[in-house]
């Protein structure tokens, strides 16, 4: 029998998992909260607004029912925004009929307003016994969708499940390795999506090469400061979800993250900038809840630091770079 999965969200990387997963012969029921842009998907066949060009097979099928969503299979990959995660969740809960229930996520980013990690989230919404685990890497969705060579890291708390995710996802062109360091996962591609700003800031004032590999450098370093102070494993921030994704999203323009820095440094407005990229930007929340979390541990990051007043207390994208150039002479650590 073919393996089922409900895939929760219906942006780009849902489109192109959705895609990937029905190349591997399995079974997808696509769930999107958006009548339009599920109406569009089944008329059309095709994403037409995030991922042109891609038709979707008949192994994938479509609703805004998440009572049909959570009979569908007990394998739920949710692919929605951070900010829909917990929200996504509790509905799913409500509408589930079995007892059983499998959760794997490719969402990166936190929690709004308390930084919890989404493990977290699936622990206080089931069970911290429910299966969980997290997908993550330097994966863009349109390169998935094309499959270009691609490698993620799989992360769960129980290493059946995550061995059992990487037989669904791993195919000759995407290649799936496991790990049980589920907190070293979410913080690498959280916190790469701030740096990934910061980045874009940079290059969009003009500043070069240099720079940018600083700002990674660096960045990797808060990334682990904060990481391990949570309980993530060193080994996993200079792997796939770490640095792999860190240096993605930092020097490719196909980052929204990236881009919106870019604009950002080149004098647009925020809202100016949103709009115009008209997709998530999971950045921008992660800049607020990272800096918290740093404040709360008491985790020198300074870049996200300024990445982070730059957001949300107008600083001039310029002063904040002349801020962390200021900084003290120290020992490289
Ligand atoms: N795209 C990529 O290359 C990758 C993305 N990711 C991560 O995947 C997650 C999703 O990103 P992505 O698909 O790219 O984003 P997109 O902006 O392409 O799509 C987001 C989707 O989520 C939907 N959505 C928004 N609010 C809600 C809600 N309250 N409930 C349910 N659905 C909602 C949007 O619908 P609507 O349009 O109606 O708002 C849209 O369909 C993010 O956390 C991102 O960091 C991870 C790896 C790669
Ligand atoms: O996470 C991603 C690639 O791994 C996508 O990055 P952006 O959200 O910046 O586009």
């Amino acid at each position: 029998m073919k393996q089922r999965i409900t895939l929760l969200g219906a942006g780009s990387w849902g489109t192109a998992l959705a895609l990937l997963l029905a190349k591997n012969n399995c079974e997808v029921l696509l769930w999107g909260h958006d009548e339009n842009e599920i109406a569009g998907l089944d008329k059309h066949r095709e994403h037409r607004q995030l991922l042109p060009g891609y038709i979707l097979p008949e192994q994938i099928s479509l609703t805004t029912n998440l009572e049909a969503a959570a009979s569908f299979s007990e394998l739920i990959l949710v692919a929605v925004p951070s900010h829909a995660f917990a929200n996504t969740l509790v509905n799913l809960k409500a509408a589930q009929q079995s007892e059983t229930i499998k959760i794997a996520w490719v969402t990166k980013g936190l929690n709004p307003q308390d930084g919890r990690l989404l493990h977290q989230v699936v622990a206080d919404i089931f069970t911290p016994e429910t299966p969980a685990a997290i997908l993550s890497g330097p994966t863009f969705a349109r390169e998935v969708a094309q499959s270009l060579p691609t490698a993620i890291t799989i992360a769960s708390n129980q290493s059946a499940f995550a061995l059992k995710l990487a037989e669904i996802f791993h195919n000759e062109r995407f290649r799936a390795y496991t790990s049980s360091d589920i907190i070293g996962v979410e913080v690498g591609g959280a916190v790469k999506n701030v740096l990934a700003i910061a980045a874009g800031i940079a290059d969009g004032l003009g500043f070069g090469a240099n720079t940018r590999a600083a700002l990674i450098t660096r960045g990797l370093n808060e990334i682990m400061r904060l990481g391990i102070k949570l309980g993530g494993k060193q080994e996993t921030f200079v792997g796939l979800a770490g640095l792999g994704d860190l240096v993605l999203t930092c020097t490719d323009n196909q980052s929204r993250n990236r881009r919106f820095g870019l604009a950002l440094g080149q004098g647009k407005t925020r809202a100016e900038i949103v709009k115009e990229i008209g997709q998530e930007i999971e950045g921008i929340s992660a800049a607020k809840e990272t800096y918290m979390l740093a404040k709360q541990h008491g985790i020198d990051m300074p870049i996200t630091e300024q990445t982070y007043k730059v957001l949300y207390e107008n600083l001039n994208p310029l002063v904040a770079v002349q801020n962390l150039l200021a900084r003290d002479q120290k020992a490289e650590s």
